[in-house]
């Protein structure tokens, strides 16, 4: 069995770096999957079975289920089965909290349902992540710099050294990544902060999304990555790769749409 790290490289090393963000939603699937029994399970086996070639990652964003109940979690498990077992499997839940709570997190997201690796949000401090962080083999990725315009109100306030908080938040997850299993999210749309602070990124994985409809430019994005010699990145895309076509041929069209993207991801 690959461990997540495993995972991530054999992709990485393909100079494969698109993470398909399975951000289902019932109001923009194709009309013809509700004669189908499950709709977002029957769309999200297409959007597998067509990208499972070209995706360095598949990020399964929580909210998207959740509000379904208990057919949604049903739904997050079938999906998982449906990706291959060689691919990486991101829980995007944005997890964190005291640490008996978090441990509980961790049990239900990397044990129950054995997902690859997870978003955490960090400002509860070490003590709420470090249950995540006890698996050596799955990744965890801390929100750094994230892509909204609120990332303005928290994240770019300046600590008295002349810091940004996101920018603590790096060096944290600098210090932790002791097992070499930490990650960072960083907004593909805040490319002149991704410029500045690269360098600090060392051995951390980053999960870059935005790209798309959030107006992230993919280019600029590994075009920075390119320059700083690292291939650790992934970029997320959700809304403009899945719901790029709603016709019965959809599935060809994300194919099609993803194969664009990865020739855009070309070494320099
Ligand atoms: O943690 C994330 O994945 C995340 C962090 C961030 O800063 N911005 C962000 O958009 N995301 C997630 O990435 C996905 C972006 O979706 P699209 O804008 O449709 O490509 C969504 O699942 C968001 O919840």
């Amino acid at each position: 069995m690959m461990n997540a790290q495993e995972k991530l490289k054999e992709r990485l090393n393909k100079n494969l770096h698109i993470c398909v963000g399975l951000d289902t939603d019932l109001n923009k699937i194709p009309s013809h999957l509700f004669k189908t029994n499950e709709p977002i399970l029957e769309f999200n086996k297409i959007v597998v079975e067509n990208t499972y070639e070209d995706a360095a990652a598949y990020k399964i964003n929580f909210a998207f289920y959740e509000r379904l109940g208990s057919r949604g979690l049903d739904i997050i498990q079938k999906t998982l089965e449906f990706i291959p077992k060689n691919i990486l499997t991101i829980a995007d839940a944005k997890r964190g909290d005291i640490g008996n709570t978090s441990e509980m997190y961790a049990k239900a997201i990397f044990e129950e349902l054995n997902f690859d690796s997870i978003t955490l949000h960090p400002y509860m401090g070490f003590d709420s992540i470090q249950p995540f962080l006890i698996y050596k083999n799955k990744i965890s990725f801390l929100l750094a710099l994230t892509s909204n315009i609120g990332a303005n109100d928290f994240e770019k306030i300046k600590s008295s050294e002349g810091k940004f908080l996101f920018q603590h938040v790096i060096e944290k997850s600098n210090e932790w990544n002791i097992n070499k299993n930490l990650g960072i999210v960083f907004g593909a749309t805040k490319i002149e902060e991704l410029k500045e602070n690269i360098s600090l990124f060392n051995e951390l994985y980053v999960l870059l999304p935005g790209v798309g409809a959030q107006g992230g430019s993919l280019e600029d994005v590994v075009k920075t990555f390119d320059l700083n010699n690292s291939k650790n990145y992934l970029i997320n895309v959700s809304r403009a790769l899945i719901y790029c076509d709603t016709s019965k041929n959809f599935g060809e069209a994300i194919s099609h749409t993803i194969k664009e993207y990865n020739r855009k991801v070309v070494p320099n």
